[in-house]
């Protein structure tokens, strides 16, 4: 079996590759060609400490593979005297024939990649496809997720101002100022308040573990997007619940939406299709100054197609 390390995954990986491979594995989804159920949790006792199993198998020609994601959630994990990410991950890659085990590929860069290629994915299916304006993107949230966000908008969209706000506000200017460097620009803007940064945003991006809204219902334009990817006491803490109401609401599975959205729905929320759906022209949202929401759970089969992608490029490296 062999070990593909995070360092190695960084060298291996690229965005444009990495977005198919989400296109495909939510396609995929929508066409029957996946199995995979919700993911477990293993809670520490006495701490909010989890460990998530992930298994999932994905039929594709080129991204089709059998594997399980292991992921580790330790938000206490920044509060260490030297501090580590508090999502982490391991990815178990199979041999679908045999059952043996084919490679250990590293999942934290790859859970960043693909979570931000996933709400690329999603803007572009549910939103830009529809002529929709790409002026300003709100950020909110400067932590791994937030930080991948920015580098994976800025490759896939032509925004004229990406706003970034975080709660430790030290954090969002510090981003503002990296990334403006790294492409060498002024686009980037520091925002001290939640609410100036997302009005008249068109897309917003929120990677946060709050329990309490970020975004409130009045400050969202008419017509704009927003992917919320972050989890705090549920799925879907980041936005104010009345706001759901106003959107259509679009997930990347059923699975995952039936345990962990079962808040929203609950309160009555009706999700308006998977992601795939979308992407094969099945569903869109006619009106142009209706809501659209993307609830990202994250799908064990794209982290199966990334994992193929990267031992594939790893083995192809290796026979050079
Ligand atoms: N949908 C998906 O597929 C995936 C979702 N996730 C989720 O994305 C989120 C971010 O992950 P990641 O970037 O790796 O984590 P990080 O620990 O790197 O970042 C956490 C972010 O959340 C902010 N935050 C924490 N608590 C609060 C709060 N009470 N109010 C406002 N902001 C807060 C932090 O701000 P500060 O700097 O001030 O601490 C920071 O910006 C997590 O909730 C994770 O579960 C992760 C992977 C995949
Ligand atoms: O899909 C994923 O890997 C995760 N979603 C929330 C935390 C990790």
């Amino acid at each position: 079996m062999i070990y593909i390390d995070e360092d190695m995954v960084l060298k291996l990986i690229n965005w444009d590759q990495t977005f198919e491979a989400m296109e495909v594995a939510m396609q995929r989804y929508t066409e029957n060609r996946i199995v995979q159920t919700a993911r477990s949790r293993t809670q520490v006792i006495g701490k909010p400490n989890l460990l998530v199993t992930m298994p999932g198998y994905l039929d594709d020609q080129t991204y089709g593979a059998l594997g399980c994601k292991l992921v580790t959630f330790f938000p206490t994990n920044s509060d260490l005297p030297k501090p580590l990410p508090s999502v982490l991950a391991s990815i178990m890659l199979f041999d679908e024939n045999t059952g043996l085990p084919k490679a250990c590929v590293g999942g934290f860069e790859i859970t960043k990649w693909r979570t931000s290629a996933a709400s690329a994915v999603a803007t572009r299916h549910i939103y830009e496809k529809r002529f929709k304006p790409l002026n300003i993107l709100a950020l909110l949230g400067a932590g791994h997720q937030g930080r991948t966000h920015a580098d994976c908008f800025k490759h896939f969209f032509n925004f004229q101002e990406i706003r970034v706000w975080n709660r430790t506000a030290s954090k969002a200017k510090e981003m503002v100022e990296e990334f403006n460097k790294k492409y060498n620009t002024n686009i980037f803007k520091f925002y001290e308040s939640n609410e100036k940064c997302v009005r008249g945003a068109d897309v917003i991006v929120t990677t946060t573990n709050t329990s309490e809204p970020i975004v409130n219902r009045d400050w969202v334009k008419p017509g704009a997007h927003i992917n919320s990817v972050g989890a705090g006491r549920n799925h879907h803490s980041e936005i104010e619940e009345s706001l759901y109401f106003n959107a259509d609401v679009y997930i990347d599975h059923w699975e995952g939406a039936k345990t962990e959205l079962a808040g929203l729905e609950k309160i009555g929320i009706q999700f308006k299709a998977e992601v795939g759906k979308v992407i094969l022209n099945q569903v869109k949202t006619e009106d142009p100054n209706r809501i659209t929401i993307f609830q990202s759970l994250g799908m064990a089969v794209e982290d199966c197609a990334m994992s193929r992608l990267i031992y594939d490029s790893y083995l192809k490296t290796k026979n050079k």
